[in-house]
This record gives C-alpha cells, structure tokens and sequence, in this order.
C-alpha cells in the first residue's frame, strides 16, 4: 500500500540574485538563535523575494562599493543567481518526524519555507497534506503548525495572552494555560513578549504552534539556544505530537536531536538532498565499523593484517592505542582476539565503535564551516 505523505517535495529549485545574497552578512539563523534572539530574530511574516535582503540596511555593503567578501561560498552561482535550493526532492510520511539537518547555508530554511507557503519555488512541486502551500494556504492554514521565530508576535502582548489569541482562531484548541505549564511558561505567562529571554520566546513560539492541534508541525531548529530543561521539554513534546499521528518536520544543527527524535533524517547540502534515512540506517548504511583496544606500545601491525580480512586497516595512535577499521562482524573479532592470544597480547578495553549520525553528517558534506 502505498504510503500516505504529509510533505512531497520533487525537484524543488530556488535561486536568489547573488546581490541579495551578498547582504546576508550577519550571523546565521543558527547563531542569531544561538544569541537567545538578542541581535533580532528574523520576521518570517510573508514572502520574502529576491532581492529583498534580510538584514538591516545598516549590515549591508554600501551599494557601490564591492562587497570585501568572496562570493558567496554555499549554493551555486548560475547566471549571477544562487542557487539555494537546485532539484531538492524528499518526502514526510504521515505521523512521522523527519529531520533536516545541513551545514549553514545548505538550503534547509528555504526549503521549509516554501513548503510552509512563505515563498515561491523557481520549479518543482510541493505538495503540503496533498495540497499546493500557495494557492491552498487558506485550506491549509488550522491543519499546519509553523514555529515562528518572531513574525506575527506583538512585541508589547503578554505571553498568555498571544497564546490565547492564536486558540482562539482554532476550533478545537489545546487548553492555553496547560500547554504554557507544560511548557514551563506559566510564571511568564503576564509578561511581555520583547521582556521574555530568548529561550522563552521560543518555547511559546513552539506552543503557537501546536495550540491548534495541527496535523502538520514545522520546528525551525526548535531546541537552538534553550537550555539543558527547556531542551527536554522540547524533545518530550515533540514526541508526545508523534504519539498523537501529527506529522513533525524539524531543521536542526544537533546531532543527538536528530538521532533521538527522528524516524527519518534528510541530510541536505549544497541546496539537494545527500542522504535520506532512519538515523539507524544512515549510520549502518555502507558504514565500515571501528574495533578499538588497548595493548602495549609496539606491537606488529603487520602480522595482525595478515590475519585479517582484506580491506581491514589498522594503526597505533596515540602509543598503545589500536584502532581496527573495517567491515566489523563477529569473525573480525575473533581474529583479532586470536591474534593477541597467539601473540601474547592481553586486549585491555576492546570495543566496537559504531559511526554516529554527526560522523555521516561530516563525511556527507565536508562540514565545511561555513560563513
Ligand atoms: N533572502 C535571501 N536572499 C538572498 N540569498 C538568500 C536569501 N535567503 C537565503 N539565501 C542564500 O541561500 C542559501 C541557502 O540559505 P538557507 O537560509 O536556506 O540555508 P540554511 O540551510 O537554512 O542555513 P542555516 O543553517 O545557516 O540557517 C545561502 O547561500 C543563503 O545565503
């Protein structure tokens, strides 16, 4: 049967002049977030569109001086234009969380904003709960939770009270003030929103999200800049919204969210997908496994190749400490372990490393630091 998909994005393009692209001199969303919103989160309030820039004038070059930096390093520059997002497809199974996960500038948040309606594609198809994000928003609009950063809040409005006001506008809402204690916001709930610290902000941007009980949730990197509570507290609501069927479709930086939250993790770079899968499946996926042990200093790596498998390596570093890289099964152990009884070598601290998703992320991408 086939399976029922609450986001089909194929062969989704989307250039931006290089000009505008230029401006977006300051900090990346992620360390604006990072920041605790403290250098202006950005307003995601409608379509932003080529050459609209996104940073105040005052961070933009003076238009006719050259720009001191190199063009820009992410996305490719065809015809003057970047490409942010170039034949990007993947898809969101019903009732499942899927993460996006890229380098800086990879094209995650473009992508998520053309899924959510806020921009228009060059190309492609995306289709949001079988409809088109666009031309079906208003149909579109109670069954699809978007995390805002900052649009849409009123910087003078009290935390409850903007709570309420976006239940209000859903039929069957989730109890405001249970979702702000649940939340951890309950003592903050009087409180104006430009006095909330970033971590705040963002947990009631998260609760607006899901006060409608939303079918669909998009969390932009909803854990960035929270600390080590507000992080678990986010994790336990995002899997409780699984629990429920909705569909979670989150952009992170981090590693263990992904690993812990997702069932399907797309990694994008350089504006396409590189790899989609289970976090089981990626770090299986054509892995080659680590066997690592102690031993004294020295010992005739030569001879313990010899009675390995081809395409096994093996090395010291630092001194006394062997690493064994290749296709690690039960065989493999033995051998090394009969190796070491033959030789007289007593293992100490054997072990078998698997690669974790952070160690896929950077063999996919480079995981060049990008400015
Ligand atoms: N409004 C815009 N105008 C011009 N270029 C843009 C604009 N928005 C994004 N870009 C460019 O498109 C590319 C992809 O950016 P995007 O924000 O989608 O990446 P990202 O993966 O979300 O990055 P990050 O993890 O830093 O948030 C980058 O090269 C970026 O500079």
């Amino acid at each position: 049967m086939a399976e029922i998909l609450a986001v089909s994005v194929a062969g989704l393009v989307k250039t931006y002049s290089a000009r505008s692209a230029v401006t977006r001199t300051g900090p990346s969303r992620a360390d604006r977030r990072r920041d605790g919103g403290a250098r202006g989160r950005r307003a995601r309030r409608g379509p932003r569109e080529p050459g609209s820039g996104e940073f105040p004038a005052v961070l933009a070059p003076h238009p006719s001086e050259p720009h001191p930096s190199e063009p820009p390093t992410s996305g490719r520059v065809a015809d003057g234009r970047i490409r942010a997002v170039d034949g990007l497809s993947f898809s969101v199974p019903v009732g499942s969380v899927t993460a996006l996960l890229g380098p800086n500038g990879a094209g995650k948040t473009t992508t998520v904003e053309i899924c959510e309606g806020f921009r228009a594609a060059d190309a492609g198809e995306v289709r949001i709960l079988g409809r088109d994000p666009i031309a079906d928003a208003v149909e579109l609009r109670p069954r699809v939770g978007i995390m805002l950063q900052s649009g849409g809040m009123y910087p003078g409005a009290r935390a409850g009270e903007m709570l309420r006001l976006v239940a209000a506008h859903h039929r069957d809402p989730l109890d405001p003030a249970a979702l702000l204690d649940r939340l951890g916001l309950t003592d903050s709930a009087a409180t104006p929103f430009r006095r909330l610290s970033g971590g705040q902000q963002q947990r009631l941007s998260l609760a607006m999200a899901v006060v409608g009980r939303p079918e669909l949730v998009f969390l932009d990197e909803p854990t960035a800049g929270l600390d080590v509570a507000g992080r678990r507290t986010t994790w336990e609501l995002i899997e409780e919204l699984r629990a429920a069927g909705v569909t979670v479709v989150l952009t992170t930086h981090a590693m263990d969210e992904a690993e812990r939250l997702a069932d399907q993790v797309t990694i994008i770079n350089h504006g396409r997908v590189v790899a989609t899968g289970s976090p089981a499946e990626l770090t299986r996926g054509g892995a080659e496994g680590q066997l690592r042990f102690r031993a004294p200093a020295g010992l005739d790596l030569a001879t313990l190749l010899l009675a390995l498998p081809d395409g096994t390596t093996a090395k010291e570093s630092p001194s006394g400490h062997y690493l064994v890289e290749g296709t690690v099964d039960p065989q493999l152990l033995a051998a090394v372990t009969a190796w070491c009884a033959g030789n007289g070598v007593l293992a100490e601290d054997l072990r078998v490393e698997q690669r974790t998703l952070e160690d896929v992320f950077v063999e996919l991408t480079g995981a060049e630091l990008r400015p």
